[in-house]
C-alpha cells in the first residue's frame, strides 16, 4: 500500500504476468448486507478488503451482526451471523466514508426497519459523501411512512432515520423511484423492501430510463441467492413477492472486481507485446458482472483477449489501438479506462452517456479531461461525454496527475506511463508520470501498484537510481529506508549482501581469505528480504538471520571479505536486479562509484567518527548489547580504512555526488535534504 503523497511511475515499456483481482466491490458490499439483514450464518469467501467493505462491516458490527474471520491471507474467510430481519440496537452513528454502495442501501433498509421497529440511527460520511446526491432515494422512501431527516443539505447526506416500533408502511401502491441519476436508488429498495413484504406483495416503478442496468442484475442475482425471488418486467417493474424472507445460503465467493479487471484488460492491450499475455484470475466468462462487457470496448480498440470461467488473458493487438465512438451507459466506471485507452488510439474517441461520473467520487468527467489534459491530449468535455485525442507526436509531456480522492482516477491514469511505446524515435518517448495521493486506490484495490509495477517492465535506464554512500554507521542505512519509503521505491542495502556472504562462509566453514570460494558463496547466495512488525527482515538459505546479520563481528567479516575482487564481481548482478520499477534506492560504499555510475541522484554521507560511534554505541546499547564506544570507534575507523584504501571499488565520494555530514543533523532533516535534492532532479510541473 503506498500511503505515501506521490508516487513516480517511470516510463513503463511492457508487461505481462497473472495478477489476482480482488473481490468486487459491489458484490462484497451487496452480500455483506445480504447476509446482515438474513437470518443464519454465511461464509463470504473473497471478500474484497478495501475501505468501503471495511465501512460496511463496522456499520453492521455495530448494528449487532456477528464478524468471525478465520484462515489468512487469500484464505480468509468472514462468517458473519445475520440479524434474521431485525436490529440488536436501538441507536447508532454509522459512518460510511466515501462508499456509495454503503450509504445508499443502509439508508433504506435502516430506515424501514425503523418505521417499523422502532429506532434511531444516523449516517454520514467524507465530506465528498455529503456532495453525493440521494433525494431521489429519501422522495421514495418518506410517501411510505418512513422519516427520514436531512441533516445538512437536503437531498444530501448526513441523514437520520427513525420511527417507533409497531410501525406500518404504505406498500399497497406501487413505490416509485427515478432511475436515470444513479441505479444504486433502486438497488437500495428492493434489498430493504423484502424486509417488510410479510403482508403483501410491494412493487416498485422506475421513473425515467434506467441507467447501469448490469449492477441492477448483481442486485437481484444475489437477492435470489439469499431467498428473494424478485419478479421482473422489463428494467421499469419490479415486485417482491408477499412473504418474502433473507434466508443465508450458507457460503458465498465474491467473484473478482469487473471494474478492476479494465486496467489490467487496458494493460494488456497496451503493453503486453513480447508473447505473453497479462492474464488477469478471478473474473472471466462467467461474471455477473456488467463491467465485464468492458472486454468488448476493449477487443473494439485493438486489444486480444481470451477467456474462461473465472479468467481472462490479454494481448496486444492492433495497434495504434483504434478509436472507438461508444455509449458507455452499461460500463460507467469501467468506461474511465477507456479514456485513458484512448491516449494510444489513432484518432480521437468519443465516449457518450457518462453524465453518471458528474456525482461519483468526484466530478469524473471533469477530472479526467483536466489530468488527460496534462500529458499532452487534447479533451472535449460535454454534459454527458468525453472526447479523447491523444497527444501529437512530441507533445507528449511529463504529468502530474491529480487522483481527486478518487480511486479510479489514480488506477486509470497510472497507464498513461506507456507512452514509450510510440513508434521508437520518436521525441515524445519516455515520459514518466506521477501520482499523487496514490492511496486513494484503497477504495476498492489497496495493492493496485504493487499489482501493476509485478507486471511492468520500463528500459532499465529510465529507473530512476538514489545512491547513498558513505562510511560506517554514518545513518546510510537509515537515511535510505526511510527515502525509499517516501518516494515507494524498492531498497537495496548492498553491505547485507557482503554479510551474508560472510555469514554463509562461516556455516559452510570457509576461511575469510578463500576468495574463489567465497566468490562461488556469493554467486549462489539465497538471500531474502521482507517486512516483519520490527521493520526490513532477511532470511539466508530460509533461515531468519536479521539480527546476526546486524551483529558488529558480521560487520568486520564482511568488510575484510569485500575488500576481494572476485566476491565484488559476484554480487554485482545480484545488486543491479534490484533496479525495478518504480525505482531504487541504494545504500552502500560504491553504489555511486561503480555499481550505478548514472545514477541520476548521489548522495555522500558522512559524519565524525565521534559522532558515528556514539550513534552505533546507542544502536547496540538500545538492543541490549554491550558496547565500549572506544572500541567501537577503534573498529569503525578500521573498516573506514580498509574499505577507502582497498584496490577495487574503494570507499570515496561518487565526482558528481552531493555530501551530507549529519553530525548535526537529524535523521528527519537528512531525509527532508535528500527528497528536496532529488524533487530538484525530477521534470514534473508544479500544479497550482
Ligand atoms: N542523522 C542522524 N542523527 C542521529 N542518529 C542517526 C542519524 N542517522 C542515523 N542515525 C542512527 O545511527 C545509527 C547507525 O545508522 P545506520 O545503521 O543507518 O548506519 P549505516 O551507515 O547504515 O551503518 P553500516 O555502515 O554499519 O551499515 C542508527 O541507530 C541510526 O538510528
Ligand atoms: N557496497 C558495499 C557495501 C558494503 N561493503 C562492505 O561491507 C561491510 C558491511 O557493510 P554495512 O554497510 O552493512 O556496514 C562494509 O564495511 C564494507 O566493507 C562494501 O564493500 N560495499
Amino acid at each position: 500500500m503506498h500511503d505515501i503523497p506521490f508516487l513516480d511511475l517511470p516510463p513503463l515499456t511492457g508487461a505481462s504476468g497473472t495478477v489476482r483481482l480482488p473481490g468486487s466491490k459491489s458484490i462484497s458490499n451487496r452480500v455483506l448486507l445480504l447476509a446482515g439483514l438474513a437470518s443464519g450464518t454465511t461464509a463470504v469467501h473473497d471478500l474484497l478488503d478495501s475501505d468501503d467493505t471495511r465501512v460496511m462491516l463496522a456499520a453492521l458490527a455495530t448494528l449487532g451482526c456477528g464478524l468471525q474471520w478465520q484462515g489468512e491471507g487469500r484464505h480468509r474467510v468472514l462468517h458473519l451471523t445475520g440479524l434474521g430481519g431485525r436490529l440488536a440496537v436501538q441507536e447508532a452513528d454509522l459512518f460510511l466514508g466515501n462508499a456509495g454502495t454503503a450509504m445508499r442501501p443502509l439508508a433504506a433498509a435502516l430506515a424501514v426497519l425503523a418505521a417499523t421497529h422502532g429506532g434511531r440511527y444516523t449516517l454520514r460520511g467524507v465530506p465528498r459523501m455529503h456532495e453525493r446526491p440521494i433525494g431521489d432515494l429519501v422522495d421514495a422512501l418518506r410517501p411510505l411512512g418512513c422519516t427520514v431527516e436531512d441533516l445538512g443539505t437536503p437531498g444530501y447526506p448526513p441523514l437520520r432515520v427513525s420511527g417507533t416500533a409497531g410501525g406500518e408502511l404504505a406498500t399497497q401502491q406501487p413505490i416509485r423511484v427515478r432511475g436515470d441519476v444513479s441505479s444504486q436508488f433502486l438497488t437500495a429498495l428492493l434489498l430493504a423492501l423484502p424486509l417488510v413484504s410479510a403482508q403483501r406483495d410491494i412493487t416498485i416503478e422506475v421513473e425515467g430510463e434506467l441507467i447501469s442496468k448490469p449492477y441492477i442484475s448483481i442486485t437481484l442475482n444475489l437477492l435470489q441467492r439469499f431467498g428473494i425471488a424478485v419478479r421482473q418486467e422489463g428494467w421499469q417493474r419490479f415486485t417482491i413477492p408477499q412473504g418474502s424472507a433473507y434466508r443465508s445460503p450458507g457460503a458465498v465467493h465474491v467473484e473478482g472486481d469487473a471494474s478492476s479487471a479494465s486496467y489490467f484488460v487496458a494493460l494488456g492491450a497496451i503493453a503486453a507485446h513480447g508473447g505473453a499475455p497479462v492474464r488477469i484470475e478471478g473474473v472471466g466468462s462467467d461474471s455477473i458482472q456488467g463491467d465485464i462487457r468492458f472486454v468488448d470496448a476493449a477487443v473494439a480498440m485493438g486489444a486480444q483477449v481470451k477467456s474462461g470461467p473465472g479468467w481472462l488473458e490479454v494481448h496486444r493487438g492492433r495497434w495504434p489501438l483504434a478509436a472507438i465512438d461508444l455509449d458507455c451507459k452499461h460500463i460507467p466506471d469501467a468506461a474511465m479506462t477507456l479514456a485513458v485507452m484512448a491516449l494510444y488510439a489513432e484518432g480521437t474517441t468519443r465516449l457518450r452517456g457518462i453524465a453518471s461520473w458528474r456525482v461519483k467520487e468526484t466530478d469524473r468527467i471533469a477530472a479526467m479531461a483536466t489530468e488527460l489534459r496534462q500529458v499532452g491530449a487534447t479533451v472535449v468535455e460535454g454534459p454527458d461525454f468525453i472526447e479523447v485525442t491523444p497527444p501529437a507526436p512530441g507533445a507528449w509531456r511529463p504529468a502530474s496527475i491529480r487522483t481527486y480522492d478518487d480511486h479510479r482516477m489514480a488506477m486509470c491514469l497510472s497507464l498513461a506511463a506507456f507512452n514509450p511505446l510510440a513508434p521508437t524515435g520518436r521525441a515524445d518517448a519516455g515520459c514518466p508520470v506521477r501520482i499523487l495521493e496514490p492511496r486513494c486506490v484503497g477504495k476498492t484495490f489497496p495493492d493496485y501498484f504493487e499489482a501493476l509495477l509485478a507486471l511492468v517492465t520500463a528500459r532499465n535506464e529510465d529507473i530512476p537510481v538514489i545512491c547513498i554512500d558513505g562510511p560506517t554507521a554514518s545513518g546510510k542505512g537509515t537515511l535510505a529506508a526511510a527515502v525509499a519509503d517516501a518516494l515507494g521505491y524498492v531498497l537495496l542495502d548492498s553491505g547485507a549482501l557482503y554479510r551474508a556472504t560472510g555469514l554463509a562462509a562461516q556455516w559452510d566453514g570457509v576461511a575469510d581469505t578463500d576468495e574463489p570460494a567465497l566468490a562461488r558463496l556469493a554467486g549462489l547466495l539465497d538471500l531474502r528480504f521482507g517486512h516483519g512488525p520490527e521493520g526490513s527482515r532477511a532470511w539466508l538459505r530460509g533461515r531468519e538471520v536479521s539480527e546476526q546479520l546486524r551483529t558488529e563481528e558480521a560487520g568486520l567479516r564482511a568488510s575484510r571479505i569485500s575488500a576481494l575482487p572476485a566476491v565484488r564481481h559476484a554480487l554485482q548482478d545480484l545488486q543491479l536486479a534490484f533496479r525495478r520499477a518504480p525505482g531504487l534506492v541504494a545504500d552502500g560504499r560504491d553504489m555511486g562509484t561503480v555499481i550505478f555510475p548514472a545514477a541520476p541522484l548521489k548522495v555522500y554521507l558522512t559524519a565524525s567518527a565521534a559522532t558515528r560511534a556514539t550513534r552505533r554505541h546507542k544502536q547496540l546499547i538500545s538492543k541490549g548489547i554491550p558496547a565500549s564506544i572506544d572500541d567501537l570507534r577503534a573498529d569503525l575507523e578500521a573498516r573506514d580504512a580498509r574499505d577507502k584504501n582497498r584496490a577495487v571499488a574503494p570507499l570515496k565520494p561518487a565526482e558528481d555526488a552531493y555530501l551530507l555530514d549529519n553530525s548535526d543533523l537529524s535523521v528527519e532533516d537528512s531525509v527532508q535534504q535528500v527528497l528536496s535534492w532529488w524533487q530538484g532532479r525530477r521534470p514534473f510541473p508544479a500544479r497550482s
